[in-house]
């Protein structure tokens, strides 16, 4: 069996994460690392507000990638915390702190401690386009249909 090298990404821990691990993966499988808040104190989150949450990390990503921010699922079933940009987008070349936009839906409030696994970061590979312009596009069984056009039950 060849074992593939897993991509590098180089990391910088802020002042205020010096103190926190690194985002980890919680099992042997998993896709995302999670992302841990790196508030200096409690916060809480009303219904329907929105705020930022710093990460205390810089990173550099290897050529030809991207790191994807999601939700957790617990925190979006139990707490109704869901991340409006998700998957946020970090691009290879930024170099600030990552940060991760967090929304609470729900009728309570939400209570975000320091440490809290708030976020999973999934490492992707990009794929760039270019467009070439062209009058003629190849017609398709789908053509122009779009946006419920084949239906939803599978009795048609
Ligand atoms: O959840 C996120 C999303 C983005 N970013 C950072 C990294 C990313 O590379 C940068 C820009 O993100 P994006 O392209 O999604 O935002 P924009 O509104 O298009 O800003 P910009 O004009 O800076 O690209 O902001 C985060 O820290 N967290
Ligand atoms: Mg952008």
């Amino acid at each position: 069996m060849t074992l593939t090298p897993f991509p590098t990404i180089l990391v910088k821990r802020l002042a205020h994460a010096k103190d926190l691990p690194l985002p980890a993966y919680a099992t042997a499988g998993a896709a995302g690392m999670d992302l841990l808040a790196a508030v200096t104190e409690s916060l809480t989150l009303l219904p329907q507000q929105r705020i930022l949450i710093p990460t205390g990390l810089q990173i550099a990503l290897p050529a030809g990638y991207e790191l994807q921010i999601r939700p957790r699922s617990g925190l979006a079933l139990k707490h109704g915390i869901i991340l409006p940009n998700s998957p946020g987008t970090i691009d290879e070349d930024y170099r600030g702190e990552i940060k991760v936009i967090i929304l609470n839906t729900d009728k309570e409030a939400f209570v975000i401690e320091r440490g809290m696994r708030i976020a999973q970061a999934v490492l992707a590979p990009v794929v760039r386009g270019v467009w070439q312009e062209s009058d003629i596009l190849e017609d398709t069984e789908r053509s122009s249909g779009g946006f419920g056009s084949t239906g939803t039950s599978i009795l048609r």
